[in-house]
């Protein structure tokens, strides 16, 4: 689905502008520039190593930059870092809630964290729309790793960010699982016209649920586009040959430039 650029004069839910993060002589994320609107889902694909983690670690504050600039809804994260964010949130297989404590106190304590308003009814809100109400009481440790993805789901929405950050989203869920997540996903970036940056190694996911791609390679944007329409534009009949194709061939697409 194409969706409308930004009509009014709200700055986008994110901007990036010659972002870099480098390790000793390892260039991780090269100078990258990105925007991501309200009402839209674009997808970070890039082979392992490109430099996907390490940008939405800066995006989330974890990592600092070695130069550049992001900013959240027009707010400065390096300024003005606490305001900046407020107004995002993630998700990510690799940051787990922690286990000793329940689905709830795991929501009370995130919900607190951010100050959500009116939080006891937010949280019975997302229980029931990540279908966790009968894990209420469980502890986060002991459930499936898909279950798991649904609390940091939940935990992510919280504070119903205008940019939501999901790094791999449905990496553990089981077919019927992750089809569910992104109808739900899309459902409520619609619904609350956010931002989402969504990375996933899953092309026929990316075609589905994302407006528009980035694909990175060796820290650069090589190319971007509809991931309907990108792969015929450069010969390729599916996302994932055109990915193959970039991993395997990226100074034919200006990664060395
Ligand atoms: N703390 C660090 N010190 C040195 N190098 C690092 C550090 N963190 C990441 N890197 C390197 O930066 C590069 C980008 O890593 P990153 O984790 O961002 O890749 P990615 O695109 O998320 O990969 P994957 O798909 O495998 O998760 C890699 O070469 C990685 O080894």
């Amino acid at each position: 689905m194409n969706r409308p650029a930004e009509t009014d004069a709200r700055p986008p839910a994110l901007a990036v502008h010659a972002l870099r993060k480098q390790y000793g002589d390892l260039v991780a994320v090269a100078g990258i520039g990105l925007e991501v609107r309200h009402d839209e889902i674009v997808g970070l694909l890039g082979p392992n190593g490109a430099g996907k983690t390490t940008t939405i670690n800066m995006l989330l504050g974890i990592l600092e930059p070695s130069d550049g600039r992001i900013q959240i809804e027009g707010i400065d994260l390096l300024a003005r870092r606490r305001e900046a964010l407020s107004l995002t949130n993630f998700a990510a297989i690799y940051a787990p809630m922690p286990g000793n404590m329940t689905v709830y106190e795991n929501l009370k304590i995130f919900g607190m964290l951010y100050g959500v308003r009116g939080l006891g009814a937010r949280i019975e809100t997302l229980l029931d729309e990540f279908d966790l109400m009968p894990y209420r009481n469980r502890k986060c440790g002991v459930l499936s790793s898909g279950e798991q993805t649904r609390v940091a789901l939940a935990k992510a929405m919280l504070n119903e960010p205008p940019l939501l950050l999901l790094d791999e989203p449905t990496a553990s869920l089981d077919p019927a699982s992750a089809h569910d997540i992104r109808a739900r996903l899309r459902a409520y970036a619609g619904r609350r016209h956010c931002g989402v940056l969504w990375t996933s190694h899953n092309m026929s996911e990316v075609a589905e649920v994302c407006d528009r791609v980035l694909f990175l390679s060796r820290g650069r944007i090589l190319l971007e586009g509809d991931p309907r329409a990108l792969p015929r534009a450069h010969g390729r009949e599916t996302l994932e040959d055109l990915f193959i194709h970039i991993a395997r061939e990226p100074l034919a697409y200006g990664a060395g430039s």
